[in-house]
């Protein structure tokens, strides 16, 4: 029964065999189980999604491509839960677990979606978007427990998180979306940001507990990323600035454009 590059595709009509499959000597059930694990168990994955591993052979029902968006929409559900466990007593190894673990979920529910090939305008809006509110509640609990400290780069921080969300829906709305969409180093500051906010939920709030070490490197981390915060949505706004400025066929800048409607003073 030959195969062939049969192996790597996931288009059904390549695989349902139109009449029972010819089996040569060459046959094993080994080489014969994909193309007919997946005449019987179509996938909705994308076309260059790799070949079904043990967990997804295990269970071909469920819906794997939807699992990146439920990540992502774990990571918002957590939040709650997040501000809950915050403020009860003793409680700061369970938080801290809770928002690694949510952390953990930006990196894979992305990976998973380039894997299989199932990349959505969707999930390219939301991820950054829970990614946001995480870091934005983490802040904001944190300023309470250390007060100025954290309260200054959390402003700062805060503040570049809602001028580059307001700045994508300006580009969004004349259709240009795609020139701030997520770069390198917004990747980087998130990743690190998650790290750093993990490093300082387990410090306990008497700075004395088993974690006491880590308040200093993690506080330092945390100006490191309030830095790359502002680079790297500098990159977003130099990448609009040839829209923002651009003039229409009568002169008029795009800035200007509809101040009547817009001018608050
Ligand atoms: O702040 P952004 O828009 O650069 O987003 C970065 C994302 O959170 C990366 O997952």
């Amino acid at each position: 029964f030959a195969i062939g590059n049969q192996l790597t595709s996931h288009g059904t009509s390549k695989i349902f065999p139109s009449s029972a499959p010819t089996l040569s000597k060459h046959f094993t059930p080994k080489t014969i189980s994909f193309p007919l694990y997946l005449a019987n168990h179509p996938s909705k994955l994308g076309s260059r999604a790799p070949p079904p591993g043990p967990i997804r052979r295990q269970f071909p029902q469920f819906p794997w491509e939807r699992l990146p968006n439920w990540l992502t929409y774990m990571r918002c559900l957590a939040i709650p839960g997040l501000a809950f466990l915050f403020y009860l007593p003793q409680q700061h190894t369970a938080t801290t677990f809770l928002f690694a673990m949510a952390s953990i979920t930006d990196w894979w529910d992305g990976y998973l979606a380039r894997r299989w090939d199932i990349t959505s305008d969707f999930g390219a809006f939301l991820d950054p978007v829970a990614d946001k509110l995480m870091v934005s509640t983490a802040l904001i609990l944190l300023s309470g427990r250390y007060g100025a400290i954290v309260g200054l780069p959390s402003a700062i921080i805060l503040a570049r998180e809602i001028a580059v969300s307001a700045l994508r829906e300006w580009m969004a709305q004349r259709g240009q979306r795609d020139a701030v969409q997520v770069g390198f180093q917004g990747k980087v500051k998130t990743a690190l940001t998650m790290v750093a906010l993990t490093m300082l939920l387990l410090v306990d709030k008497t700075k004395n507990g088993a974690f006491a070490s880590l308040y200093s490197p993690a506080m330092l981390m945390l100006y490191a990323c309030m830095i790359i915060t502002v680079t790297s949505g500098s990159v977003y706004f130099r990448a609009a600035a040839p829209i923002f400025f651009r003039k229409d066929e009568t002169g008029v800048r795009a800035e200007n454009k509809g101040d009547d409607n817009l001018n608050c003073s």
